[in-house]
């Protein structure tokens, strides 16, 4: 199962949770967010992270030329979009040779039908739970809801995942491309602590998974 650590921004705690080898690492370009990476990023650190780690910028609602822009500013391979982006909004940015993550907030009544529109121009799906922010609320959705799901989308499982709650995974009879981890391994917003990362990475990298990220 693929670890996607997501609200990164200090290069000292990033320069350690490489060491990891996380297959993804996400960056808050959404100015609200306490995660927000402003003018903090180490565009040249980011820039040397190892290709096998997929660099994503998570934006809101932003505009396409603003998303581009970061895209090609911090080489990021995917965008994470967590507001009313449309399946054309995410088609247009697809065109542009970015990747697509579209994040949804997840509801009692969430219809799974509508993701039809968005699969042919998004490459992951993110489900999150439902909260005052678009995202990093730090809270869980009913994970059983998921057991709906019916498309062929691979998803990553989101919102308040921590070393607590990580072991009911197993309960879900979807299959769970990748987790995405947030709040709930911070010391402060942004900044993450990495002992509490390994020992996540240890509970779901199996060693042959880890083998292959290294080859
Ligand atoms: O993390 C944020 O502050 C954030 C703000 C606005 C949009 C998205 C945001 N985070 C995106 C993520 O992928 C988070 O990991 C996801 O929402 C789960 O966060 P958490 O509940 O804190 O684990």
């Amino acid at each position: 199962m693929k670890i996607k650590v997501c609200g990164m921004r200090d290069t000292a705690n990033l320069a350690e949770l490489v060491e990891l080898k996380p297959d993804f690492i996400g960056f808050i370009f959404y100015d609200k967010s306490p995660r927000f990476v402003g003018e903090n990023l180490d565009e040249e650190f980011i820039k040397s992270i190892p290709k096998p780690i997929k660099k994503v910028g998570v934006f809101v609602n932003a505009n396409p030329d603003y998303i581009l822009r970061m895209a090609k500013k911090y080489d990021l391979q995917y965008v994470q979009l967590h507001g009313h982006e449309t399946p054309d909004f995410c088609r247009t940015i697809k065109m542009r040779g970015v990747n697509i993550i579209k994040a949804f907030s997840i509801e009692s009544d969430f219809n799974f039908a509508m993701l039809n529109n968005y699969k042919p121009h998004c490459d992951y799906f993110l489900f999150d739970a439902k909260g005052a922010n678009p995202g990093g609320n730090g809270i869980t959705f009913d994970w059983s809801i998921l057991n709906r799901y019916d498309n062929d989308r691979p998803f990553f499982l989101s919102g308040g995942l921590s070393l607590e709650n990580i072991v009911q995974i197993n309960e879900l009879k979807a299959k769970i491309y990748g987790l995405d981890v947030n709040s709930k391994f911070e010391t402060a917003p942004a900044v993450k602590d990495i002992d509490a990362l390994r020992q996540l990475f240890e509970l779901i990298r199996p060693i042959e998974e880890e083998e292959e990220i290294e080859a």
